[in-house]
């Protein structure tokens, strides 16, 4: 027996997903040129933000995202346990959920994902998601949150990537075989559905805009199966890889298909309605031109971005789906 063991130990589920959701980060804060977001070329419309600033507080959410799938995984091994179903199986039955909204959901998955597992399967199966799970990950949150703003400075870096990303770790962690888009965001969606009853009563900007304009942000785009990356971002992003643009453009694609339609909080809080409008309208005018790969698309894009970023207009929230979306495309790919 030697003293020391080289060889590489094999990661555990929880520290890849870790991986995969920082690199998702990491990829979406590098991707250049963004609309007046931080990328390699500078900081965009945020004064206390920079690219290192960025890829620290990436890092420094590792432990953060570990964790929570860490909850998710000890959640589905006691759900099996009182079930009295060994930890390797996840097709049981078990009592339906609780809200109709929940029920709908669940319908969408195993409509949108019967042929990953090649059967049917019950409505009812064991996924463990429940309030405990969700006020586990509420709590991981928010220290998660304290960790990146200790390490920022006190500076937003990834609050909405936090929950976001948070999410749909969770809910790989939950199901690791069922990784198939739908799937995996409709899960996410379930957990958020849950009210975290010790998520305190705040002001955010987000708050304040649902009470100005009535959009929900963040919260809501979880709660329905984060339509924005399952209906907009990833189809972009696969047909333009489809048709040989790049990667690097395939993913700004993708951002900006986001763009076309969100209602990003940052934006209107930053940017009121006009903002919204010049977003959504300016991705829609890349697109038709052609996209990021394309001479035309690269003006439309240029032109968007100086609109932005006269308007202090910077779109984070759509880079946070990116993220999301970057996530769950690695995810679909990967055995885990
Ligand atoms: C739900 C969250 C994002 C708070 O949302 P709220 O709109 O109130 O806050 P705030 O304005 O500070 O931040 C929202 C962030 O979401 C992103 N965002 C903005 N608009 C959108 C949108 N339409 N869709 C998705 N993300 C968006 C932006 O990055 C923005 O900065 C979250 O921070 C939260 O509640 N955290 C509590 C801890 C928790 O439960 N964590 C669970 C971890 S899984
Ligand atoms: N590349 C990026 N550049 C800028 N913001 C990003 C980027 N990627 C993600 N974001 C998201 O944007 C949000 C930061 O946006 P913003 O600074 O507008 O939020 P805020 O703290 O609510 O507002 P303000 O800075 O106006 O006080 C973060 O929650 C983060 O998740």
């Amino acid at each position: 027996m030697h003293a020391f063991n080289l060889q590489p130990q094999p990661l555990s589920l929880s520290e890849r997903l870790a991986d995969f959701a920082v690199e998702a980060l990491i990829d979406e804060a590098d991707l250049s040129p963004k609309p007046a977001l931080v990328d390699r070329r500078g900081s965009g419309a945020h004064s206390d933000l920079h690219l290192g600033l960025m890829h620290a507080s990436a890092l420094s959410l590792w432990p953060m995202f570990k964790e929570m799938a860490d909850a998710a995984i000890s959640s589905r091994e006691q759900t099996l346990w009182r079930a009295g179903l060994p930890a390797s199986g996840c097709e049981a039955t078990l009592k339906p959920l609780i809200t109709e909204r929940q029920v709908d959901l669940d319908a969408r998955v195993y409509d949108g994902c019967a042929a990953e597992r090649g059967q049917a399967r019950s409505p009812h199966s064991v996924t463990a998601i429940d309030l405990p799970l969700r006020e586990a990950l509420g709590r991981i949150g928010r220290e998660g949150e304290q960790a990146m703003l200790k390490t920022t400075g006190g500076v937003n870096t990834h609050r909405g990537a936090i929950w976001a990303l948070g999410l749909l770790v969770a809910a790989a962690a939950l199901e690791p075989a069922a990784h198939c888009a739908e799937s995996l965001a409709l899960r996410a969606a379930r957990l958020a559905l849950l009210e975290d009853r010790h998520a305190p009563q705040g002001n955010s900007h987000g708050q304040q805009v649902a009470r100005r304009y009535g959009a929900r942000g963040a919260r809501e785009e979880a709660q329905l199966g984060f339509p924005s990356v399952t209906r907009l971002g990833l189809p972009q992003l696969r047909r333009s890889r489809l048709a040989g643009h790049g990667e690097q453009n395939a993913r700004l694609d993708a951002l900006l298909a986001i763009m076309t339609q969100l209602a990003d909080t940052c934006v209107l809080y930053r940017a009121g309605l006009p903002g919204l409008q010049a977003m959504q309208q300016g991705a829609r005018a890349v697109l038709e031109a052609g996209g990021s790969a394309s001479l035309a698309g690269r003006r439309c894009l240029h032109e968007l971005d100086q609109q932005l970023l006269a308007m202090n207009a910077s779109p984070g929230g759509a880079a946070d789906l990116l993220a999301a979306c970057l996530l769950i495309d690695r995810l679909e790919q990967e055995a885990l």
